[in-house]
Formats: C-alpha cells, sequence, structure tokens
C-alpha cells in the first residue's frame, strides 16, 4: 500500500483530520448519467491513523433504468431517477459528513446527443434535487462531461486500481469503454513515433497524484453499441422512424420487433427473404466502421482493459465469468459471433441483436482500430471490488480541485 499512500499526501495532509469526526473516513459521491442507466458510485476514503495517509476504502454502487436522456421531454422525472439514487447517499454516509461529502453528476453520450436546450433542462433540474440534498454541492457539480476526460478519466481509474499510478514500474495498461453512445480507447504512447502519427486532439495532457501523462483518447460519438444497432439497421438517416421496418441480415429472420431508444420508436426486423448469418451482417456493419477511426500502429500489439459492453456480452455468450472476468484473444469475439449468427434460432432467446452486437465489436476491434486477431484483451468489471468506471478517476479529480482535507 505504501505506494498508493504516497500521492495520497497531496490530497489530505494527515494534520487536517477533525478530532470530532470518527477521525478517519471520507466519502464522495459520482454520478454516471450514461445513454442507458445512471449510476450513483459512494466512494469511501479512510485515514486509518493521524500518521498514516488516505486509502480508497470501498465502493457503494447502484444503478437505474433507463438513462437520464430518456426523459428528454419530462426533465422532472429524469432528475426523480437521481433523487431516489441520492436517497441511498443519505443514509450511506453518516450525517455529520453530509455538508463535507461532495455530489457531482456528469453526464456523457445520451446528453451529448441531444439537443442543447433538452439537455440543459435535464442537468437543471438535476442540480435542483442536488440543492436540496444535505451534501455540498460545488460550482458546476451538474454537467455533461467530455468526451476526451471520459477516456482519460477510466484509464486513470484502472490503472490506479491495477496500481500502476505509483512508484518507479509503471506499465500502465490502455483502455477500452464501449458505452450505448459513444466509445473511448485510451493509452499511454510509449513510442515517439505515435506521438508524430497522431492528430492532435487525439492527445491529452492531465496531471494527476504528481504526475503528469500525456495520453492517447479519443471518443468516438455514436460508435457506442446501440448507436451501432441504429446505424447498421440504417435507422440514422431516416427521420421518419415511424412506420418504417428497419430490417438487417444480423438479426433472426422471423423477427418482427420495436426498440425504444434515445426517446425514438424503431420497428426492425429480420431478412425475411434475404440472407442471414455471420458474412452478409459483417459486412454490413463494416460499412459504418471501415475508415472512420484512426488507427495508432502501436496498440496493435499491446494488450488492453476493456470493460462495460465488451464485457457484459462477453459474459452473456459464456466466454467469461460474470463475477471472474477473463483475458479473451479479439478473435474469439469473431469465433462466437460465427457460432451465434449462423444459429440465430438457437441464440435468439437471449436478445435478437446479439448476432449483430458481438459482430460489430469484432469490427469494432478489428477494422475499427486495428487489432490483430491475437490481441489480449483483459475484460474486467472491478478491481478490488471497486468498478472500472470513469467514475473514480472523476471523483479524485474533483477531490483534487476542491482541495478537500476535512
Ligand atoms: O459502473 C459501472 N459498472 C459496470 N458497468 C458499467 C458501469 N458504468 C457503465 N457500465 C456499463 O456501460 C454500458 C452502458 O454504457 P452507458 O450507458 O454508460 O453509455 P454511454 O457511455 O455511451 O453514455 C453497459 O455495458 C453498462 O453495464
Ligand atoms: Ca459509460
Amino acid at each position: 500500500h505504501s505506494h498508493r499512500e504516497m500521492w495520497f499526501q497531496e490530497l489530505f495532509p494527515p494534520n487536517t483530520c477533525p478530532i470530532n469526526a470518527k477521525p478517519n473516513t471520507f466519502y464522495g459521491i459520482m454520478f454516471d448519467a450514461g445513454s442507458t442507466g445512471t449510476r450513483i458510485h459512494i466512494y469511501t476514503f479512510v485515514q486509518k491513523s493521524p500518521e498514516k495517509l488516505i486509502e480508497l476504502e470501498g465502493e457503494i454502487f447502484e444503478s437505474v433504468k433507463p438513462g437520464l436522456s430518456a426523459y428528454a421531454d419530462q426533465p422532472e422525472k429524469g432528475a426523480e431517477s437521481v433523487k431516489r439514487l441520492l436517497d441511498m447517499a443519505v443514509d450511506a454516509v453518516p450525517p455529520h459528513l453530509w455538508k463535507k461529502t461532495p455530489v457531482v453528476l456528469k453526464a456523457t453520450a445520451g446528453l451529448r446527443l441531444l439537443s442543447e436546450e433538452k439537455a440543459q433542462a435535464l442537468l437543471l433540474e438535476v442540480r435542483e434535487v442536488f440543492e436540496e440534498s444535505p451534501f455540498l454541492v460545488p460550482e458546476d457539480s451538474v454537467s455533461i462531461l467530455d468526451g476526451s476526460y471520459e477516456g482519460i478519466l477510466a484509464w486513470i481509474t484502472v490503472n490506479f486500481l491495477t496500481g500502476q499510478l505509483s512508484g518507479q514500474n509503471q506499465h500502465t495498461v490502455g483502455t477500452l469503454d464501449l458505452g450505448g453512445a459513444s466509445t473511448q480507447i485510451t493509452f499511454l504512447p510509449r513510442f515517439e513515433e505515435t506521438l508524430k502519427q497522431t492528430p492532435a486532439d487525439f492527445l491529452t495532457s492531465f496531471e494527476m497524484f504528481n504526475s503528469t501523462y500525456k495520453l492517447y483518447t479519443h471518443s468516438y460519438l455514436g460508435f457506442g453499441l446501440k448507436a451501432a444497432r441504429l446505424a447498421t439497421l440504417g435507422a440514422l438517416d431516416t427521420k421518419a422512424a415511424d412506420g418504417q421496418t428497419f430490417r438487417s441480415s444480423c438479426l433472426p429472420r422471423q423477427l418482427e420487433a420495436e426498440w425504444h431508444f434515445g426517446g425514438v420508436k424503431y420497428r426492425y426486423g429480420g431478412n425475411i427473404e434475404g440472407e442471414t448469418g455471420f458474412k452478409p451482417c459483417y459486412l454490413e456493419v463494416l460499412k459504418i466502421v471501415k475508415g472512420k477511426l484512426h488507427q495508432p500502429d502501436e496498440i496493435r500489439g499491446s494488450s488492453f482493459y476493456a470493460f462495460s459492453y465488451y464485457y457484459d456480452r462477453a459474459v452473456d455468450t459464456n466466454l467469461i465469468d460474470y463475477e471472474e472476468g477473463g483475458v479473451l484473444e479479439v478473435r474469439d469475439f469473431e469465433i462466437k459471433a460465427k457460432e451465434v449468427c449462423d444459429n440465430m434460432e438457437r441464440y435468439s432467446s437471449a436478445s435478437p441483436f446479439l448476432c449483430m452486437d458481438l459482430t460489430y465489436i469484432t469490427a469494432l476491434l478489428k477494422e475499427g482500430f486495428g487489432f490483430r486477431d491475437s490481441t489480449l484483451l483483459q475484460l474486467t468489471k472491478k478491481v478490488n471490488n471497486i468498478e472500472t468506471s470513469w467514475t473514480l478517476g472523476a471523483t479524485f479529480h474533483l477531490l483534487q480541485t476542491l482541495g478537500i482535507t476535512y
């Protein structure tokens, strides 16, 4: 633990702990307003004795569906879903620490895709819920998270939790996040050549724990798993989604169904007479991926941490265990995609989109980012019982900027 404690020294000088409080527990509340759900992360930090430094002790995590963007036309109802989660924090944080516990909400791709007006109306209602709570509400406590920070903060979380941000031998790992509406790739370039090959807006310097990291990061809006479904169905080009049924070779032939996303209703179904299966599906999906993403040479041979929908779909198809996660090669997604797409009847009870999702993940990794078949992916949901989410990195950043030293 000693390394980890070192850089907390700056955040929490040990002599500033109040004597009246149970001397050593601190909280931070971070909301993730994602496109498919809203989540609360209540982090507990502990100072075990006055001469010792602060450690992350644990996390309370809860989530609700749908995401805030589903309430685009009912902002009060959206805020109500946040309120229900915040009530958990009222129970979890001891009353004497309420006023010193910051609460922040950051929204990602779902709100980025809404009109400015609707997004702001939602954020305003949430802000009111926060103001009515007993917690510390910092300035700018409710906002849309910039896509490049989403990647960086997730990278900070994973590398903190795996112990890579402390000590001399830092072997940081890259991160892949696949959300509903956007996807992020982030890594610390090791070669000068990578920096030269990379567009300037893919590189961001970030200061954390007394180090500056120049990271490669990009958030691709519209390349999340659910946005990719709509793109594959061709449902994004058409304004009048009503009445029309969108068809794909990635769906079970007999399927006729409806799907709600981002407040819009879509009808979709299988190719009743045309082709279905992996081959035609891959070609369909390829159209929305090929040539659309920057491919840094350096990543071809390295391994990455992957979470969110990479994790969920690997669990759904028994590639990994839900609790344990596991290591996969990129080719494992392709093998599974072929198995599911070419036997759709057998798998359609799980989700009619399973073939499309696995095929998209395969195409995104191979043709999008340019990974090899043999590239290793560490599928991870939790490290030391803490969720691998950008929210922990965001909480560190928050505590840093607030100079919180209870
Ligand atoms: O804290 C978390 N723990 C576990 N999974 C999470 C967490 N936050 C997000 N996810 C995963 O992220 C995916 C949904 O993405 P999200 O709703 O955040 O879309 P977005 O990032 O495009 O806004 C799901 O696979 C969900 O399980
Ligand atoms: Ca997300």
